[in-house]
């Protein structure tokens, strides 16, 4: 698998998204990529260096989780997610000939292709080393694509691929992810085999059965870390966890196509069950999603609690609205009187509570780092 790397400490947890609708060209729309077998898709995941962990279905929906990442498969929607040193663009000219050739005369109705800039980008396969080569890729098989990167090119940021002058997707369709690093320690420890046993423990340790109710969860706990989790609803709805708990290269991403008319609530939720120090989002929504309204409340509601905005975009594209943000943990400096059992500190004389503590001593008793309150809460007493 391509996940086991030569650094044999370093994993790229950062994914590598595609996500292609296809249509008839003759309006004849009882075409359905479910129909395409197990077989063939194994085949398509071998070019692009993983395979098969589980599968999971619906009505709408199969739902599979991989050795990196993740891969649904609606009527008319293909999305593969994968991460490492995994080679996902090689797939995309015999995706297209596959559908062809096993549902009958189709055309690519649009194409998302999109990654946070990889950590390490010279591990990668030469395809992928560089957006730019991602794009001369993409540009070889598509006359109509357009490229870009939000955030900041010497810091963090994002990279997007999508077609232009298309008729574009006729459902109501919307995408949030959230793709966090630099993860607390204490969370990251749930998600390795030391603390639990298998994928569902660890599902219910960190929250995460909690951030949707209603869940279809298929969870994979890796050996001797590393987790990976789809949840599917009714209708080809899904999120997708997958972490890389390492402490050198912590990371997690979370996806969903669930529509909602804000995703405050539940951008707090994951937030809750992960902190990550860092973290970008990207929300998408086409014209007919009720996640069109979305975007305002993210413009409005710039600070979420503990988090710094360092980047905000919005973007009006032809069929889609998206919005860009990237946030950073509040660094705060306190002057530390003394170490209780290490969840409890004392703060300029006040008993706090701490949920993770990372930073390192300074000079006599000062202690800077990223520090969250419980709850926000103080205990004790002045
Ligand atoms: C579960 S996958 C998830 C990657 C995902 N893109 C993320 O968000 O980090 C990667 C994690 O599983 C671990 N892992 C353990 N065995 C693995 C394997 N055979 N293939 C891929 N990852 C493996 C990696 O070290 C890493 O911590």
């Amino acid at each position: 698998m391509a996940g086991v790397q030569s650094d044999p400490h370093f994993f790229e947890g950062t994914e590598k998204l595609l996500e292609v609708w296809f249509e008839s060209t003759n309006g004849d729309d009882s075409f359905d990529l479910r129909h395409i077998e197990r077989l063939d898709w194994e085949h398509l995941l071998r070019i692009v260096r993983c395979e098969i962990i589980s599968k999971s279905s619906s009505d709408d929906m199969d739902a599979y989780v991989l050795s990196e990442s993740s891969m649904f498969i609606t009527q008319k929607r293909f999305i593969l997610k994968t991460c490492g040193r995994t080679t996902l663009l090689l797939a995309m000219e015999p995706l297209i000939r596959l559908v062809q050739e096993k549902c009958g005369d189709h055309k690519v109705a649009d194409v998302f292709y999109s990654r946070k800039k990889f950590a390490k980008p010279e591990q990668q396969h030469k395809i992928h080393r560089t957006f730019e080569d991602e794009v001369h890729h993409l540009d070889q098989l598509f006359k109509n694509g357009a490229a870009y990167t939000l955030g900041k090119i010497n810091k963090d940021c994002w990279h997007l691929y999508m077609l232009e002058d298309v008729p574009g997707v006729k459902d109501p369709d919307q995408t949030i992810e959230l793709l966090m690093w630099d993860m607390c320690p204490e969370k990251m420890k749930i998600f390795t085999k030391e603390i639990s046993e298998n994928g569902s423990e660890a599902t219910k340790k960190s929250g995460i059965i909690d951030i949707i109710p209603g869940l279809q969860i298929d969870d994979f706990l890796f050996d001797p870390c590393g987790y990976s989790m789809n949840g599917i609803l009714p209708g080809g709805y899904y999120i997708t966890i997958h972490i890389t708990p390492e402490p050198h290269c912590s990371y997690v991403s979370f996806e969903s196509n669930v529509p909602q008319e804000s995703y405050y609530d539940l951008v707090h939720k994951v937030l809750g069950c992960f902190n990550p120090g860092k973290f970008l989002m990207t929300v998408f929504s086409n014209k007919i999603s009720i996640a069109k309204e979305s975007h305002k409340h993210f413009e409005d509601l710039y600070r979420l609690k503990g988090y710094k905005r360092k980047d905000h975009q919005f973007c009006a594209f032809q069929n889609y609205n998206l919005t860009y943000t990237m946030q950073s943990m509040d660094e705060q400096i306190m002057t530390v009187d003394g170490w209780a059992d290490g969840r409890c500190l004392s703060v300029n004389g006040w008993a706090v509570d701490v949920q993770s503590m990372e930073g390192r001593c300074q000079t006599g008793n000062r202690w800077t780092g990223k520090t969250q309150l419980l709850d926000g809460q103080m205990t004790g007493r002045e």
